[in-house]
């Protein structure tokens, strides 16, 4: 197989993950003979730095002539005092917008061996298996207006969507939810909020299509507490952009760290793009310590939805799996007896292991 990809390394340890996902990527393409071409592009505070735009056009262009796209992270200190347009984070939302990425699947699977790692009760999360589906291109983060006025004391941001952008997102959780345990839990803010009253009827609606599975609604601040009281509850969770961003780094603790989850941005057609879960994490940037495994699930999840190739990414995932069960683990798990590696001495195993289950 040939596909083209590009890479946007971003910021932070951006770059450091993205350098263990193309050794991995390099790896699964010699054993597999498939031909993966990697063009690199500018994003965020490395793109603002080079040509004074977060997003530029050729980015755009490059992603929208490729067949996959993968994303380190962006953001950091140095840009945080930009205006608002020239935000590293503004390339991000671009970028998703742009490709029209509106589906964002969060899997949330920890591993066995990694149930001491999280501050929680090994018997409350042990075999929690869950995916969030987020709306990923309408909400608060694109309303309009979004401002300052009367000299800044007062701000508005404004929460919309549109009935289609709601139906195509509980649709595709529908559809998320028949592949796995026929459960879907929407979360809303129903009892407050007009955009949730809608969101709330259109899963009514949209549940007579999908009579193999089971529907409940769940208030979102109700939903943040269950997440770490009974996670073994969930198995697909749709909720709007916002939310799903906030739940999802909370659900992360289920794994033992933030630096342990994969995303898959997709649009109906057209390219994917597909990055951790976490940002750029600038206070451990540049020191080989940051986890490279968000980053190398991410790029399983790539070679799953974008090509198809479900016997590379299982082989990179088995991979992973077998590494944290030999205790190798990077700074930001706790695994007691364990191996504290760093973020290429990590990848050193994963490699290992794939050659082993080969
Ligand atoms: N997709 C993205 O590019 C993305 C996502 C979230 C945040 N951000 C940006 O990243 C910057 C930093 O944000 P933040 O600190 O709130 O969130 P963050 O996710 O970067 O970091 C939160 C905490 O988790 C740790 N962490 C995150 N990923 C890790 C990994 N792979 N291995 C080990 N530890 C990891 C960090 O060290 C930090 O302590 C901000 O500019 C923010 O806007 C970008
Ligand atoms: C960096 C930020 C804009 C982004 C978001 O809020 O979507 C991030 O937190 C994420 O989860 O991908
Ligand atoms: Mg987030």
């Amino acid at each position: 197989m040939d596909k083209k990809i590009l890479i946007l390394k971003g910021d932070g340890i951006g770059p450091e993950i993205m350098d263990q996902a193309i050794r991995i990527l390099k790896n699964i393409g010699d054993t597999f003979g498939h031909s993966f071409h990697l063009t690199d592009g500018l994003i965020g505070g490395a793109a603002i730095d080079n040509a004074n735009t977060p997003l530029p056009e050729a980015t755009i262009q490059l992603a929208k002539d490729s067949d996959a796209v993968l994303l380190g992270a962006v953001g950091g200190p140095k840009w945080d005092h930009n205006p608002s347009d020239l935000r590293p984070e503004r390339g991000l939302l671009g970028i998703r917008k742009s490709l029209d990425l509106y589906a964002n699947l969060r899997p949330v699977k920890g591993f066995k061996t990694l149930t001491n790692a999280s501050p929680l009760k090994p018997e409350i999360i042990e075999g929690s298996d869950l995916l969030i589906v987020r709306e990923l291109t309408g909400g608060l983060y694109f309303g309009r207006p979004s401002e300052r006025r009367e000299n800044g004391e007062v701000v508005v941001d404004t929460l919309h969507y549109t009935k289609s952008e709601m139906i195509r997102i509980i649709k595709k959780a529908f559809e998320s939810a028949q592949l796995r345990k026929k459960k879907l839990t929407s979360v809303d803010k129903a009892n407050v909020l007009e955009s949730s009253k809608l969101w709330r009827e259109i899963v009514e609606a949209e549940s007579k299509n999908y009579p193999d599975v089971t529907v409940e609604h769940v208030l979102v601040d109700a939903c943040a507490m269950k997440l770490i009281t009974s996670p073994k509850s969930f198995d697909t969770i749709v909720t709007e952009n916002m939310f799903g961003d906030i739940l999802s780094d909370e659900a992360s603790v289920l794994t033992g760290s933030l630096g342990m989850l994969p995303s898959a941005s997709l649009a109906e057609s057209g390219v994917g793009l597909y990055e951790p879960a976490h940002g750029s994490a600038p206070d451990i940037a540049g020191q080989n310590i940051a986890n490279p495994i968000a980053m190398i699930l991410s790029t399983a999840m790539m070679l799953r939805h974008s090509f198809g190739l479900d016997t590379e990414a299982a082989a990179i995932e088995a991979a992973v799996e077998t590494t944290v069960n030999q205790g190798f683990h990077t700074k930001d798990l706790h695994v007691e007896n364990g191996t504290l590696v760093s973020t290429s001495e990590m990848t050193d195993h994963i490699l290992k292991n794939l050659q082993t289950n080969e």
